[in-house]
């Protein structure tokens, strides 16, 4: 459970105070998630999400994120939406962290995703991609590859008693992904974290994205090689190409890949599992004493790359030309 910081009733109700949206009938910690502290709160008016950001999220990138969850919704894109104050603030402090409240998203995340969710994601996500087209900010990707050996040698001395050998396979595909990495690839404000859990669905479709506490100004296709990783891998790390078929081809009948970004595939996929094993990995080795979290496997994304290295074309991820 992703609980941080213990929120004081009092010290909540004052929070609240500055808020109009309505008296506190209840709240309760959010057991999903593991960045940041969430609380569901249900008032006289609704429900709504309180978060109180945490470790990874720098204050000075809060803008950014309100601001595109803003952007994002104006556009018609279904994203939590910051709440303001009576003065017209949407960021506020509680127990010492930037704390926002958002709207309350309806829908539910799919655990084992099938090849429709796999294909209206696909088609969300180049939405996602459209409707940032024209938000103003920046934001570097800062887990972007320069991230990434910080991130190993923070974790290198302990890894091989997380798996035997993994520390010695994280090194060999950090210096070939470092020394490979696409760039100038076309890009715009990207989620960067488009997992199971952010997507919510009514039905087949999806109802709503949420957790843009990673989104930053990245390549597009490094977004859906994200999303590949994270939707398309079944529970025994096999590779689901047709899953991988219909997200690509959803994608693409809103937005087409060009060539680079083809041939650039299989080394996003590769790369974009090994961001996730070493954030897993370094978390998994560093969880906060008396904090109620459940880290995440890092060796999940060690196994999808043992996929990707394999790898030579898009193809082999389900890509194919759009026709016409
Ligand atoms: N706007 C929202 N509407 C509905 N539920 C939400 C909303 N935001 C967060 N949640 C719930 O809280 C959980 C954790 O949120 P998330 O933003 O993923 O946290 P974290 O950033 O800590 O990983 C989600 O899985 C979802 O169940
Ligand atoms: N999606 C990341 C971890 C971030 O968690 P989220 O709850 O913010 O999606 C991972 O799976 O490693």
């Amino acid at each position: 459970m992703a609980v941080y910081t213990e929120v004081p009733d009092e010290a909540l109700a004052a929070f609240l105070a500055a808020y109009e949206i309505g008296d506190l009938l209840s709240y309760k910690g959010i057991a999903e998630g593991v960045e940041n502290t969430n609380f569901i709160l249900h008032t006289t008016t609704g429900s709504y999400i309180l978060t109180l950001y945490e470790k990874r999220v720098r204050e000075g990138d809060l803008p950014f994120f309100l601001g595109l969850m803003q952007h994002l919704a104006a556009r018609g894109l279904a994203c939590p939406q910051p709440i303001r104050t009576r003065d017209g603030a949407t960021l506020g402090r509680l127990c010492g962290r930037p704390a926002v409240i958002v709207s309350f998203l309806e829908g539910v995340s799919v655990r084992r995703p099938g090849v429709k969710h796999c294909r209206a994601l696909g088609a969300a996500l180049a939405g996602l991609h459209a409707a940032g087209a024209d938000f103003p900010m920046q934001r570097p990707n800062a887990l972007s590859v320069a991230a990434w050996r910080p991130l190993f040698e923070a974790a290198e001395a302990q890894a091989d008693r997380v798996a035997p050998g993994l520390a010695a396979r994280t090194r060999a595909d950090l210096a070939l992904l470092e020394g490979s990495w696409p760039q100038d690839l076309p890009g715009g404000v990207i989620h960067a974290d488009l997992f199971t859990d952010n997507v919510f669905f009514l039905g087949d479709d999806v109802s709503g994205l949420i957790d843009f506490y990673f989104a930053c100004t990245d390549s597009f296709a490094y977004d859906l090689a994200i999303c590949l990783n994270a939707w398309c891998f079944e529970a025994d790390y096999a590779f689901n190409r047709t899953k991988g078929q219909a997200m690509i081809a959803a994608y693409q009948a809103v937005r087409p890949l060009e060539p680079r970004e083809v041939a650039a595939l299989p080394l996003l996929a590769r790369g974009a599992a090994l961001r996730f094993m070493l954030t897993r990995l370094v978390d998994w080795l560093n969880v906060p004493p008396g904090a109620l979290v459940k880290p995440k496997d890092p060796l999940e994304y060690d196994r999808r790359l043992a996929f990707h290295r394999k790898v030579a074309a898009a193809e082999e991820y389900g890509w194919s030309p759009v026709a016409g």
